[in-house]
């Protein structure tokens, strides 16, 4: 895994991360991704929740957005009491020509692909430098601990070669917010996202790996402030 860029002052970021609040109205349900370039869309949202009288209902993925959305004062509720939300909005590592996405740089990807397949429409926010025609970044699969090793066998299998998490300030991996191990997974170019997808999806013990395949929009930033849309193909 690269080293993670969360700038907190990115004009790309910010530009993708604002644009994407706007897509909020009042009475929405809203899942709220994790991330740098998502937290611009979380403080815009509070700012508007503040000060325009948004009424609106978010659904975290992470306890970093659940903190930043207490802090920027949105409601939250859960999906046991909103199973079906309105939109969902998250950033992404890496993003193909045919909106595959890659997810997990901060670990956080098995509650962000369930809030965005509960949501009606998934919006990914991001910067230029996230695109590319193909996926070849390491893919982040969380892994129970007990299955670790079966885990590391099975994507070394499928082409993989897999590194278990370290931690930066902790000796020892990465523990996710459900309490899993995290395997960064290089694959080279992923031809077939879709099938590969499915294939770490079948080992046992893998509990959700940062291949998404849901994304309907996603917003590019640019510094100067424009923000350029691409639509998935149906
Ligand atoms: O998937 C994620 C966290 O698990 C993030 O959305 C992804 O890593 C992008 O983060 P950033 O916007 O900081 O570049």
């Amino acid at each position: 895994m690269t080293e993670r860029n969360t700038s907190t002052d990115s004009p790309e970021k910010r530009a993708a991360g604002i644009a994407a609040a706007r897509l909020v109205s009042s009475g929405m349900v809203v899942g709220l991704g994790t991330g740098s370039t998502v937290a611009y869309t979380i403080k815009e949202l509070g700012r508007l929740v503040r000060e325009k009288g948004l009424d609106i209902l978010g659904v975290v993925t992470s306890y970093q957005s659940e903190m930043l959305a207490i802090e920027a004062g949105i409601k939250l509720t859960t999906l046991s009491q909103h199973p079906e939300l309105d939109l969902a909005i998250d950033g992404a590592d890496q993003i193909d020509s045919e909106l595959h996405a890659i997810k997990g740089g901060g670990a956080a990807h098995t509650r962000e692909k369930i809030v965005s397949v509960s949501a009606k429409r998934f919006v990914v926010v991001a910067d230029e430098s996230k695109t590319s025609t193909q996926l070849d970044k390491t893919v982040p699969v969380e892994v129970l601990p007990f299955a670790k090793e079966l885990a590391v066998k099975k994507i070394r299998e499928l082409g993989g070669k897999p590194h278990l998490r370290s931690a930066v300030k902790k000796d020892g991996p990465v523990i996710t917010d459900n309490g899993n191990f995290v395997l960064d997974a290089e694959f080279g170019v992923i031809k077939d996202p879709e099938t590969l997808a499915l294939q770490l999806s079948a080992i046992p013990g893998v509990v959700e790996h940062g291949i998404f395949c849901n994304v309907d929009e996603l917003y590019i930033g640019n510094k100067d402030g424009s923000v350029k849309i691409v639509t998935r193909q149906k």
